[in-house]
């Protein structure tokens, strides 16, 4: 477990010139679902790209732990599930370690049976809210023992039979939207999301593609309506992950910033709930063709090209917010190289993720040498296109409070400042990128790993 393992330093150093092709590795939301969902529905899944970091394989051990069955045999992931409304009853408490996504989403699957099931991660984890999943399951007849303010440890027991319920998801939030929906599984009758701003909507269609009775409906404002039919049964499904849009965005800067650069990323998911940063480095005017548009597993999927760009400074919208929610940290680093400045608003969300990301961008970019200010739920960030002056003559390493995100989008930073910039634990990259540093050095990006406790 990444918690239990000492931080080890990271430094980035100036690069000239990234190229090559990649494909990063499997989409973080649709791999958790595709366990999710495999593990519980009857018969066979099997799963082809599935990410595997640890935020993932956490929540693999969680549906093994309720009975499902998951092997790999060569580069195939195989699951056997319990069937819906079969969960077991699990006999050690759920750990997920670094993952949101992992544990809010289960929660909502398994909080609703009549058996105790606990939930545990570690110390990041540990201080996000949860009481944005646990109102909807109380109001669904589950009893909780949660930790003060609603946070883990957190103990469920559903009711003999859950109530389904109307729910109108309060914060732009597909996780609470997902908890809500995995819920009313195993309600009977049908339970209704109301989305007020759209969000990622892979629940909803991978959900359908195992054969959930679903609708969603979208009013002339763009409110959606999902309903949700109860107790159905879900069959096993063959799935083929694209790779992640919001891994894909390290290499993506990095090639816009680095100078002489030019990249391939190959079979990146395009939903349109997920190309926010994509959008908005164009309108910076980052260089990224789009090419091969095509239709894979029901998602829209496409090859980057990216050569490196000047940019100059935007304003992004608040509306923009949920399509790049976990952009926003690289974002501000290419920022950090735009001419003007950049402007991201609606950005109240990123205060509870692994970090509070807003302070923890603001911070690093500080002790960097750039102009920014933070704002309650937004960041203005002063770019210098040549990267004069910024990096850290003296070492100082950025503060990266576990967050995987923090980490590689800093070291992103380090490769096109005049400076080294350091962060101080890059142990947490592997919740959701494992093979970052290899891809990276594919590229020709210079980054060094310590094999020592850091400061
Ligand atoms: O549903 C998901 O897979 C995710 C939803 C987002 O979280 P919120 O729902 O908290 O915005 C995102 O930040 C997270 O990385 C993955
Ligand atoms: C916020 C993230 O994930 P989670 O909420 O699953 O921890 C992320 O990966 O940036």
């Amino acid at each position: 477990m990444p918690h239990d393992i000492q931080p080890r330093l990271a430094t980035a150093r100036r690069s000239t010139n990234l190229s090559g092709t990649i494909r990063v590795p499997g989409d973080k939301s649709i791999s958790h679902r595709a366990l999710m969902f495999g593990g519980l529905a009857a018969g066979e899944t099997r799963i082809t790209g599935l990410l595997e970091g640890e935020d993932v394989l956490n929540t693999g051990k969680a549906m093994q732990a309720m009975g499902a069955k998951i092997e790999k045999i060569g580069a195939e992931w195989i699951i056997r599930g319990i069937g819906n409304g079969a969960l077991l009853a699990p006999e050690a408490p759920l750990d997920f370690g670094n993952a949101g996504t992992g544990s809010r989403l289960t929660m909502g699957l398994v909080g609703v049976y009549d058996f105790e099931s606990t939930f545990i991660g570690d110390a990041s984890l540990s201080k996000r809210p949860m009481g944005r999943i646990l109102d909807p399951l109380r109001r669904m007849g589950v009893q909780v023992k949660s930790s003060e303010g609603d946070r883990l440890p957190v103990t469920l027991h559903g009711p003999e039979t859950a109530s389904p319920i109307t729910y109108r998801v309060p914060m732009a939030s597909a996780q609470v939207k997902s908890a809500v929906l995995l819920a009313g599984l195993n309600a009977p009758g049908i339970t209704t999301v109301i989305e007020p701003v759209m969000t990622r909507d892979h629940t909803e269609k991978m959900l359908a593609g195992f054969g959930a009775d679903l609708s969603v409906e979208t009013d002339r404002d763009g409110v959606r309506t999902i309903r949700l039919q109860g107790q159905g049964r879900l069959s096993g499904q063959i799935i083929d992950v694209p790779g992640d849009p919001s891994s894909t965005a390290f290499s993506l800067v990095a090639a816009l910033i680095v100078p002489g650069s030019d990249i391939t990323i190959r079979n990146v998911l395009m939903n349109p709930t997920r190309t926010g940063l994509i959008l908005t480095l164009q309108e910076m005017g980052g260089d990224i063709e789009v090419l091969d548009r095509r239709l894979a597993g029901g998602e829209d999927v496409a090859d980057l090209r990216v050569h490196s760009s000047a940019l100059k400074g935007v304003t992004v919208p608040a509306e923009r917010a949920p399509s790049m929610i976990d952009e926003y940290p690289v974002l501000a680093v290419a920022a950090a190289f735009a001419e003007g400045t950049t402007i991201m608003l609606g950005l109240e969300e990123l205060r509870v993720k692994e970090s509070d990301r807003l302070s923890a961008v603001a911070e690093g970019l500080a002790l960097n040498g750039v102009d920014c200010t933070e704002g309650e739920a937004s960041l203005t960030v002063c770019g210098r296109p040549d990267g004069k002056g910024l990096g850290n003559a003296a070492g100082g390493a950025v503060k990266t409070h576990l967050d995987h995100r923090i980490a590689m989008s800093f070291l992103v930073m380090g490769l096109a400042s005049e400076h080294p910039v350091a962060v101080d634990d890059s142990t947490m990259i592997a919740t959701s990128f494992p093979e970052f540093f290899d891809l990276m050095a594919g590229l020709g990006a210079n980054m060094e790993v310590e094999g020592r406790i850091a400061q």
